[in-house]
């Protein structure tokens, strides 16, 4: 009798703590949702102007930060996409942002506008751009990002309408290479839901002011039920980089990330962009007869003064796995990134080449 008593205590006592510690965990989560957004309803426009708190924007104020939005012309422009124009948006002499102006007008910008919103709201990592805040209104929307002053692994590596810049060297190549899986890598695993990026592409890579990769351009990119797998249905992505199984299934994978990541890997080591005449002619089996025939010296860029054989090796040989034509052959993201860092950093010299 005393024994059921207990028992019975001992449910009710943990039901009870069960209900208590929801209920602060709830409340704990909405007051730290309210108190990291700033939010102005713009009754002209009709639209909503969301700021998230972060160190960098928490002595900004938010009408000081429309008004300027709203100002933004062509000569504040820093890049254009295939969802819309990229614009530095300069608040005082220490701090400025990226702000992308989506394309409007059809539903599907809407939705990818809305995505990226639901992807990045709460994304902190230091290989991810941040983004700081959104205006949605009916006739355009904006997204506030961290502005990366050294702009597009693409532009770095191809140049851009305003120039080629000076050739980017070995060291940095593997740095970035590692910091961009590690970020991927982090929407894969660490993220609950996980993300799939859907859109990895050189261009998509920036650079922020120490070199470090920063994985950008979350419009694409949907939210996975934790507990179900990874796959989803919009097409998405770029010509180029896309999965050979894309093609036939239209689904978006984490393992379609990959093989976009080992298109950006080729992509490092050549120094060619995947529309390049070699990678259209032979595909990307461009790497395979590199590997096997031991062509690295001929396929490695030219503007490349020097690399330690070794290493370039070992990354072609990543490249090959990721660009594995079976989708199950691939690695994931987070053995990518270990194999990229275990890369041998040691004993690099200029002599090595
Ligand atoms: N946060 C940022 N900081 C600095 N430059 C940026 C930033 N975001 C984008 N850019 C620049 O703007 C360019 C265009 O970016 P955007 O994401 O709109 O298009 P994209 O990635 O080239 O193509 P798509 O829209 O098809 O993905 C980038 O290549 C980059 O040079």
């Amino acid at each position: 009798m005393a024994e059921s008593t207990a028992l019975a205590l001992y449910i009710a006592i943990s039901c009870l703590a069960f209900v208590a510690s929801k209920i602060i965990v709830s409340c704990l989560l909405y007051r730290r949702w309210t108190r990291k957004r700033s939010i102005i309803q713009d009754t002209l426009s009709g639209g909503k102007f969301v700021l998230f708190r972060s160190a960098s924007t928490h002595s900004l104020s938010s009408r000081l930060f429309i008004q300027k939005t709203m100002k933004l012309s062509n000569k504040d422009i820093i890049g254009s996409g295939g969802h819309g124009t990229v614009y530095k948006l300069t608040i005082n002499d220490t701090t400025a942002f990226a702000v992308k102006r989506l394309n409007k007008g059809n539903s599907d910008a809407n939705r990818g506008f809305e995505r990226e919103l639901d992807a990045m709201g709460d994304i902190k990592h230091r290989n991810i751009v941040m983004l700081h805040g959104y205006y949605a209104s009916p006739a355009f929307n904006f997204l506030v990002y961290e502005l990366m002053p050294n702009g597009s692994l693409d532009a770095l590596l191809h140049g851009n309408n305003w120039g080629k810049a000076k050739p980017l060297d070995w060291p940095t190549r593997h740095r970035v290479a590692v910091g961009a899986a590690r970020g991927l890598s982090y929407l894969h695993h660490d993220c609950i839901p996980h993300i799939i990026h859907r859109d990895i592409k050189s261009s998509n890579i920036l650079l922020d002011h120490n070199m470090e990769a920063r994985v950008s351009d979350f419009g694409l990119a949907a939210l996975l039920e934790p507990n179900q797998s990874h796959v989803s249905t919009i097409v998405a992505g770029t010509f180029g980089y896309l999965a050979p199984e894309y093609f036939d299934t239209g689904r978006a994978t984490t393992k379609g990330d990959v093989y976009s990541f080992g298109v950006v890997l080729l992509e490092l080591l050549t120094g060619k962009r995947p529309s390049d005449e070699s990678f259209i002619e032979e595909g990307t089996k461009l790497v395979k007869g590199i590997i096997e025939v031991n062509k690295e010296k001929h396929a490695i860029d030219r503007a490349l003064e020097w690399y330690p054989i070794g290493e370039v090796k070992r990354v072609f040989d990543i490249a090959e796995k990721c660009l594995e034509s079976d989708p199950s052959e691939r690695p994931t993201m987070a053995e990518v990134h270990k194999m990229l860092e275990q890369v041998s950093t040691s004993d690099r010299h200029p002599d090595c080449s």
